[in-house]
C-alpha cells in the first residue's frame, strides 16, 4: 500500500490531519523536526521520521522507501511578528526548505501535493474586497505571508514544468481541537486568540490583552473567520481525493464565510468556561487587518465540503477541553 507523507505532522494542524488520514485507513509517514511539534500528538499508527523537510537526501530516500503517493506539507514557521524580526528564517524554513521538498518530489515522481497556505497572502484587503475570494489580489504585508505566497508560485511553476498537481489551501483562523481529545494546539508560546483566551480562563495567564479597540468594526475590535481544525482537516482528505481522481491544481480559501470580533470571542470563552477573566485594552498590533473573511464558495462547490463544527461555542469548548487535559 502506498503512503501519504505528512510534513509537520507533529504540529497543531498536521497532527489533526494525520489522525484523520489514519481514520480513513491510510498509511501515514510523518516527517517533523519537532521544532514546535509534539511527539504525543501524532497517531500511534503513523511512522515517524525525525528530520527536516529541507534535507533533500533524507526526503528522496523517504519518498522511495515508503512508496509515497502524495505529500501534505504543513511544516513551517508561523509567527507573523517573528517573521518581521527575522525574515530570513522564514524564507529559509518556509520557502527554501519547500523548494528542496519539491525538488525531491520531482526527482522521485511524486506528483500529488497539498500545501498549507494562509489568508496572510491577502495582506490588508479593503472593505470592498470582503469577503476575499481566491481572485482577490495577493499582497502580503509581512515575510510570513510572502514566504507562503512564494511557495504557491513555486507550486504553480512546478505544475507547468512537470507531471505534478497540487491543492494550495489558504487557511483563515484555525482554532479548536479534536473533539475526541487526541490532539490540539500545544505550542507553549502560541499567540492565537482562542488559545490565549482559553489559557487565561484556566488561570495559566493573568489577563488577556485586546489589541486595538478603535477599528471600524461593529465593536471596534478585529473580525476574523475562525474555522474548526476538524473541519479544516476534512478539507485535506477531500483535496487528496481530488488529486487521486486526476483533477487539476487549484487554490482554495478555507473558512466559514462569516466572522467574529475579538470581543465576541472573549465573550464566548467566558460563557463556555464560566470564568470571568481579566481583559485589558491594548494598542493595535502591527499588521493586523481590521477584518478578514473567506469567501469559501469554491471549496464548497468544488469539493462538496460541508462544515460540521461551524459554531463558535463548540470551537471554544474543544479548545478549552484540550487546554485542561494538557
Ligand atoms: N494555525 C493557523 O491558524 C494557520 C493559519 C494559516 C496557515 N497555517 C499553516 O499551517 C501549517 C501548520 O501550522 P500549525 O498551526 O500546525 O503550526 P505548528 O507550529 O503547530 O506546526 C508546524 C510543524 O512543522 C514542524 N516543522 C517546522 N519546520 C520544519 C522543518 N523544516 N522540517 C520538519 N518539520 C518542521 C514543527 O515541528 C511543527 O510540528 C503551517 O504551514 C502554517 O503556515 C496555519
Ligand atoms: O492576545 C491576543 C491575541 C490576538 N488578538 C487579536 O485577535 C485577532 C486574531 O489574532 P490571531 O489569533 O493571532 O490570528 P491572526 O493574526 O489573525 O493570524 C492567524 O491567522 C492567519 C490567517 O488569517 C494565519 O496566517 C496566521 O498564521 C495565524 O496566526 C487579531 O485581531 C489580534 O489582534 C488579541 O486581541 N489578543
Amino acid at each position: 500500500m502506498s503512503s501519504i507523507l505528512v510534513t509537520g505532522g507533529a504540529g497543531y494542524i498536521g497532527s489533526h490531519v494525520a489522525h484523520e488520514l489514519v481514520d480513513d485507513g491510510r498509511q501515514v509517514v510523518i516527517l517533523d523536526n519537532l521544532s514546535t511539534g509534539v511527539r504525543e500528538n501524532m497517531p500511534d499508527e503513523a511512522t515517524f521520521v525525525h528530520g527536516d523537510v529541507g534535507d533533500y537526501e533524507l526526503v528522496v530516500r523517504l519518498l522511495a522507501e515508503h512508496d509515497v503517493a502524495a505529500v501534505m506539507h504543513f511544516a513551517g514557521n508561523i509567527v507573523v511578528p517573528e517573521s518581521v524580526e527575522n525574515p530570513l528564517k522564514y524564507y529559509r524554513n518556509n520557502t527554501a526548505a519547500t523548494r528542496e521538498l519539491l525538488s525531491a518530489c520531482v526527482a522521485t515522481g511524486v506528483g500529488q501535493f497539498v500545501f498549507s497556505s494562509t489568508a496572510a497572502v491577502y495582506g490588508m484587503p479593503s472593505a470592498e474586497e470582503l469577503p476575499v475570494t481566491e481572485e482577490t489580489p495577493t499582497a502580503p504585508i509581512n515575510p510570513y505571508g510572502a514566504s507562503k505566497l512564494m511557495t504557491e508560485w513555486m507550486l504553480r511553476d512546478v505544475d507547468h514544468a512537470h507531471d505534478f498537481r497540487y491543492v494550495a489551501l489558504r487557511y483563515f483562523n484555525v482554532a479548536g481541537a479534536d473533539p475526541k481529545g487526541r490532539t490540539g494546539q500545544s505550542t507553549p508560546q502560541a499567540t492565537h486568540l482562542i488559545k490565549v483566551c482559553s489559557q487565561t480562563a484556566l488561570g495559566m495567564r493573568d489577563e488577556l490583552s485586546i489589541f486595538g479597540t478603535d477599528y471600524e468594526t461593529r465593536d471596534g475590535t478585529c473580525i476574523r473567520d475562525y474555522i474548526h481544525v476538524t473541519d479544516l482537516a476534512r478539507v485535506h482528505i477531500l483535496a487528496l481525493e481530488a488529486l487521486e481522481r486526476g483533477e487539476e491544481s487549484r487554490v482554495l480559501n478555507c473558512g466559514y464565510g462569516h466572522g467574529y470580533t475579538v470581543r465576541e470571542v472573549i465573550d464566548a470563552v467566558k460563557r463556555v468556561s464560566e470564568v470571568d477573566f481579566d481583559v485589558v485594552e491594548a494598542p493595535r498590533r502591527a499588521g493586523d487587518p481590521p477584518e478578514l473573511i473567506a469567501d469559501s464558495t469554491k471549496l464548497r462547490e468544488q469539493f462538496g465540503w460541508q462544515p460540521a463544527h461551524d459554531d463558535l461555542d463548540e470551537i471554544v469548548r474543544t479548545a478549552l477541553e484540550w487546554e485542561e487535559q494538557t
